[in-house]
């Protein structure tokens, strides 16, 4: 069988090595879209309210929309497109390039002796920064650079200004988490449609390890969080960006924001198409709770340590990091 879950156009059943075990697998419960997430209006003159809806919704769901965000419509479109015309290109083309140049091709067969059988297709590259990152990026399709590059301009400056809404909503100094988000990684996901989407899953339940994540979710659903005990469903709201509170934010806030785990479900119908964009710190870069936030009525609750360190220790998909993180390939 073809290796990449999105050319498996006539697959009627889930092959038993994508069937995910019972406790992991989404099962036939309807899960409820959830407009409640909030939407915020980054045109908005009043920034003191942005910076209030922001932090509010961060400490209740660690996830948000946002609108009027500035991004073109053609430069998402574009960057969209693109990835689109990488995943139909032919297997051996883009895996020939890929995994030796710095950057990560994953089919359904990267996860198969792993048993991370994920129902996607995924791309991750560094893209910070940007010059130097751009030279080890796909060739192929032959504009790829230039109009992901473009994307990735938009987005640096997107995160830029909801990092500094984030940093005044805390008290901290100004340019205090821009400054530490010195990397930024690329992760573009194709989700095929799925005959039993009971069995599988596009992404398995985690936590971000980032800042703060910027997503593109396109016009079909998939995205769930994990508020209170109890799954909801990301609704689609043309053009916007989803973020979320990544782990070193709640860090940082000493967990006055939370970093929220969520997961992907696949569907029947559609074909789901994303693209993240990870805001990180340096690998050596030590995070703790904001000195400006700890007193002694609020003692830090998480211990320093560099990003490398944390990101060893902490395990977001459990046994299928490894895999689903650097794409180990079949031992
Ligand atoms: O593709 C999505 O909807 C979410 C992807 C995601 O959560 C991730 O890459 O960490
Ligand atoms: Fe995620």
């Amino acid at each position: 069988m073809e290796n990449h879950v999105s050319r498996w156009f006539n697959v009627q059943t889930v092959p038993e090595s994508h069937t995910f075990s019972i406790e992991d697998r989404p099962g036939k419960k309807q899960i409820p879209l959830c407009r409640t997430i909030p939407i915020i209006d980054l045109a908005n003159s009043e920034r003191t309210e942005i910076v209030q809806e922001i932090i509010k919704a961060s400490q209740e769901y660690g996830f948000f929309q946002v609108t009027n965000h500035g991004v073109p419509e053609d430069v998402i479109n574009g960057a969209v497109k693109v990835l689109e015309e990488l995943f139909t290109m032919p297997v051996d083309e883009i895996s020939k390039e890929a995994n030796s140049n710095g950057w990560v091709y994953m089919g359904s067969t990267s996860f198969a002796t792993k048993g991370a059988h994920l129902w996607r297709d995924n791309l991750k590259h560094p893209c910070h920064p940007l010059e130097q990152s751009m030279q080890n990026w796909p060739q192929k399709p032959t504009r790829y650079r230039d109009i992901v590059g473009a994307y990735i301009v938009e987005i640096r400056r997107l995160s830029l200004i909801i990092l500094e809404l984030i940093s005044q909503g805390l008290g901290l100094e100004k340019g205090y988490l821009g400054g530490i988000s010195q990397v930024q990684f690329l992760t573009a996901s194709n989700y095929p449609p799925c005959p039993d989407p009971s069995l599988t899953l596009g992404l398995l339940k985690h936590f971000d390890h980032s800042l703060i994540t910027i997503l593109f979710q396109g016009n079909v659903e998939g995205l769930q969080v994990l508020k209170d005990g109890k799954w909801i469903g990301v609704e689609v709201v043309p053009n916007a960006f989803v973020v979320n509170i990544g782990t070193q934010v709640e860090i940082i806030s000493n967990g006055k924001l939370r970093s929220a785990q969520h997961r992907v479900v696949t569907n029947k119908e559609k074909s789901r198409a994303t693209i993240a964009t990870f805001i990180n710190p340096c690998p050596d870069c030590i995070i703790e709770p904001a000195k400006v936030i700890v007193n002694e009525a609020n003692p830090p609750l998480y211990p320093s340590l560099s990003f490398k360190e944390f990101v060893n220790v902490s395990k977001p998909f459990g046994p299928f990091t490894d895999v689903i993180q650097n794409g180990c390939i079949d031992e």
